[in-house]
């Protein structure tokens, strides 16, 4: 059994700490060294990803020092009890399974007489037999004719990651013969969401998924209500267009106003539940099962990755490690994750929850505060457009922001023009290229206004083309990424109990019973 102890109780990182500031970025990416540099410091990921981490601030004694750090804090041996079933969520007692959703690593894990991964498999196929029929015309609405689009109706982890995998195959699914309906999403409670998917759809044709592992979310259940009620009054009967994916013990789950119902369970939480019937569910009514197949594929390759003591070889270790060099010892506090790819538009919006939800903790997996800095804040947008906007703090503000850019030698769509001897896809990369050196390197100017300072850190993911498997590695990456992080800094990622005081307070300004700050609020916006 592996020991959870406090980052800071740990000799290798009290070492680490002796190495701040041990690398100049600015020299090593400079010249000969700088080209070496990016020939050397690269980790393979699944499905021909690579994550290069030459811009980063480290060099052979920082990784051995990290190394060290990775064996002492036991990082491969928690991740092995993990998928293993041990009971990791602290907080809420659970196993955490969504490994398991693409992949058995280790033994089989048996709840209640049920083998998880059977489980997850046979809502995976649940969810393709209902896809296939739905395409088939098998499952038509009450006039028997065929489901034209897709509506997922969550809220956080049961929006978020199927939206951003949703947006991000899109393209390459119409490019590739595999686009099946479209999907849109409805989220916020705010009513111009949900009136304004719906104006866009043709209701008739529509299919609705309530997406909602616990069944009791007021924003979900809400915007539920807010499409029976649309469906009723143009005439049609809610219960032959919707569908749920809950957990089995849900009020959801216990209805008969549905299609059918697909599963989850308490063991995959919501922000890592796009792997399950949450993403499977539209994602194959979208794409095709298979397209959903190749993402689990992908996921489960680097999974697979994952399971390598071997630091330098384990790029998602490695990543969170590097990550821990950075928040910790060097002090920086947030992360921007920067994709040159379009089709990644919500992709940072999704790691946003995986990681801030998961990591931003300020007690340990005791429940007793811890004295280091945890997760850090992370944002981002696509490239080229963030550098119209908020790069000029990256590259000359008083922070120092770590990047994570991610780019694609191939559009998805093939589409393109040459002007000026170059395509667009050319000039993309052509500004990942360069930023990433501009970062690192700078540019002394004696006019201090246009002075770049450089040693700014980056890493890039590089692949082939956004495909569905490049897609699901991408996804695993960070998921297990962040879990790392979370092993090392002695928290429960698993948990989120940071959400629930507002959801408390909002539902007392309902019932009206307010009183000093909240009350004057209420009255401000006029509940
Ligand atoms: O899927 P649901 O049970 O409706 O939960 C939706 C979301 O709401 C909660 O407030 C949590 O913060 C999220 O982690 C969760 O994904």
């Amino acid at each position: 059994m592996a020991t959870w102890k406090n980052l800071d109780t740990l000799a290798s990182y009290g070492k680490l700490t002796g190495l701040k500031d041990h690398v100049n970025i600015a020299e090593a990416m400079s010249g000969e060294q700088g080209a070496e540099r990016v020939k050397k410091y690269s980790a393979p990921m699944a499905a021909g990803l690579a994550y290069n981490y030459a811009a980063k601030e480290v060099d052979e004694t920082v990784l051995d020092a990290l190394a060290e750090l990775a064996d002492e804090a036991q990082l491969i041996d928690k991740f092995e009890e993990l998928y293993n079933g041990a009971v990791i969520n602290t907080g809420e007692k659970r196993m955490v399974l969504h490994h398991l959703a693409r992949t058995q690593l280790g033994n089989p894990v048996v709840v209640d007489g049920v083998d998880k991964r059977e489980f997850y498999l046979a809502q995976q196929k649940k969810a393709a037999d209902f896809a296939n029929k739905v395409h088939a015309g098998e499952i038509t609405n009450e006039n028997g004719e065929k489901f034209t689009t897709v509506v997922q109706i969550g809220i956080g982890g049961s929006d978020l990651g199927p939206r951003a995998l949703y947006i991000a195959l899109e393209n390459w699914a119409k490019a590739n013969n595999t686009f099946k309906m479209e999907a849109k999403f409805i989220s916020n409670v705010d009513p111009d969401d949900a009136a304004a998917v719906l104006a866009s759809v043709d209701l008739a044709h529509s299919l609705f998924i309530v997406v909602s592992k616990s069944g009791t979310t007021l924003e979900t259940l809400t915007n539920e209500a807010f499409v029976k009620d649309a469906l009723t009054k143009a005439g049609l009967n809610p219960s032959k267009h919707m569908l749920a994916v809950t957990s089995e013990t849900s009020p959801l789950a216990k209805s008969d106003a549905y299609l059918t119902a697909i599963f989850m369970d308490d063991y995959i939480g919501g922000r890592y539940s796009s792997v399950s019937a949450v993403g499977g569910a539209i994602l194959s009514l979208a794409f095709g099962p298979e397209v959903f197949a190749a993402i689990l594929e992908g996921a489960a390759e680097e999974d697979k990755l994952a399971t390598n003591k071997n630091l330098l070889e384990n790029p998602d270790m490695l990543d969170a490690l590097i990550g821990i060099y950075e928040r910790n010892v060097q002090g920086y506090p947030s992360t921007a994750v920067l994709p040159y790819s379009q089709a990644l538009s919500r992709f940072p919006a999704h790691l946003q929850q995986c990681d801030m939800e998961s990591n931003g903790k300020s007690v340990n997996r005791f429940g007793e505060p811890v004295d280091y800095v945890t997760g850090p804040v992370i944002f981002g947008e696509p490239g080229t457009n963030g550098q119209h906007s908020f790069y000029q703090l990256l590259h000359q503000g008083t922070n120092i922001v770590p990047l994570q850019f991610i780019g694609f030698k191939k559009s998805q769509l093939g589409v393109d023009v040459d002007i000026e001897n170059s395509t667009s896809q050319q000039k993309l990369c052509a500004n990942v290229a360069a930023q990433i050196v501009a970062f690192a390197c700078g540019k002394k100017d004696e006019n201090l206004n246009k002075n770049f300072e450089g040693g700014r850190p980056s890493s890039i993911i590089v692949g082939e083309e956004l495909t569905p498997k490049a897609l699901g590695a991408l996804l695993a990456h960070f998921e297990n990424k962040i879990m790392f992080q979370g092993f090392v800094w002695n928290l429960n990622s698993f948990d989120q109990e940071g959400v629930q005081l507002g959801k408390v307070l909002a539902k007392r300004v309902l019932a009206h019973d307010t009183d000093g700050a909240l009350k004057v609020y209420s009255d401000l916006l006029n509940i």
